[in-house]
């Protein structure tokens, strides 16, 4: 980490959690402040209206978990970027490894969704990452570069830097199973290396986040690799002890 890039931690509950869990989490952190990383909570959809309430106050931001790539029309159901940015979302998660395996998102519409954040004025948080046996053949830079690909050819050179990538290799999602810190420095090195060879700007002040079975235990270790700048946070998220302490591994 450096300087410029400043640590980001944050808690993906996926189809999980509850207005009583947001009131835990507020009476949790009422009290703790102090961090030295952003943090951001990811409610589903329904509750970022709580969130806000509960959880910007005390210096949280607030993301979705996914949007349309389109701007308004027939599509029960969906949400555009500018009622993201409009519902009071900083971030949201674009290209979840969860949403590509349920709803077949293509990496271009992954790509487009970014765009459409940008230009609400949403940072995204795009994921990446490949499945067991394509690591298992020798090939997750090639597989993840391909992910990649779409993103830098779609979004503005000048909006790279803002956007988030979030490093999730499949097999260490809700698995227990967590890339060691040195597959994930290699996977983080690659990725800003992707970039730098477009803007060498852009790759050294985007930020790269981990996730996969992050917990307490080792959250430190991963977070303190050159090219990881924190980390995208699922099953421990829903617990404020344990995701005020994954918060607490994320230091400048
Ligand atoms: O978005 C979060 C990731 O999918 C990681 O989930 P996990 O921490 O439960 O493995």
């Amino acid at each position: 980490m450096t300087d410029v890039r400043k640590p980001l931690v944050a808690g993906n509950w996926k189809m999980n959690g509850s207005i009583a869990l947001l009131n835990e989490f507020s009476g949790y952190f009422a009290d703790k402040r102090e961090f030295d990383c952003e943090r951001v909570i990811c409610p589903p959809s329904v509750f970022i209206s709580t969130a806000n309430t509960l959880m910007k106050p005390l210096g949280f931001a607030v993301a979705g978990q996914d949007v349309s790539a389109l701007d308004e029309g027939a599509h029960t159901g969906d949400l555009s970027a500018t009622m993201m940015a409009e519902a009071g979302c900083q971030y949201t998660i674009v290209g979840h490894s969860e949403r590509r395996t349920d709803h077949n998102e293509s990496n271009q519409l992954i790509a487009d969704k970014a765009k459409a954040l940008l230009a609400a004025g949403v940072i995204p948080i795009s994921c990446v990452g490949e499945p067991l046996e394509v690591r298992e053949q020798g090939q997750e830079q090639a597989f993840v570069a391909d992910q990649l690909s779409a993103l830098f050819s779609t979004v503005d050179l000048n909006e790279l830097a803002q956007v988030v990538i979030a490093y999730e290799p499949i097999w260490a999602i809700g698995t227990g199973v967590t890339a060691s810190p040195e597959q994930a420095q290699d996977m983080h090195a690659f990725i800003r290396s992707a970039i730098a060879a477009i803007s060498a700007d852009a790759a050294a002040r985007i930020r790269l986040l981990y996730g996969g079975s992050v917990k307490p235990s080792n959250a430190e270790e991963l977070f303190s690799q050159t090219d990881i700048d924190g980390g995208l946070i699922g099953g421990a998220s829903l617990k404020p002890e344990d995701f005020a302490a994954i918060c607490q591994a994320a230091k400048s």
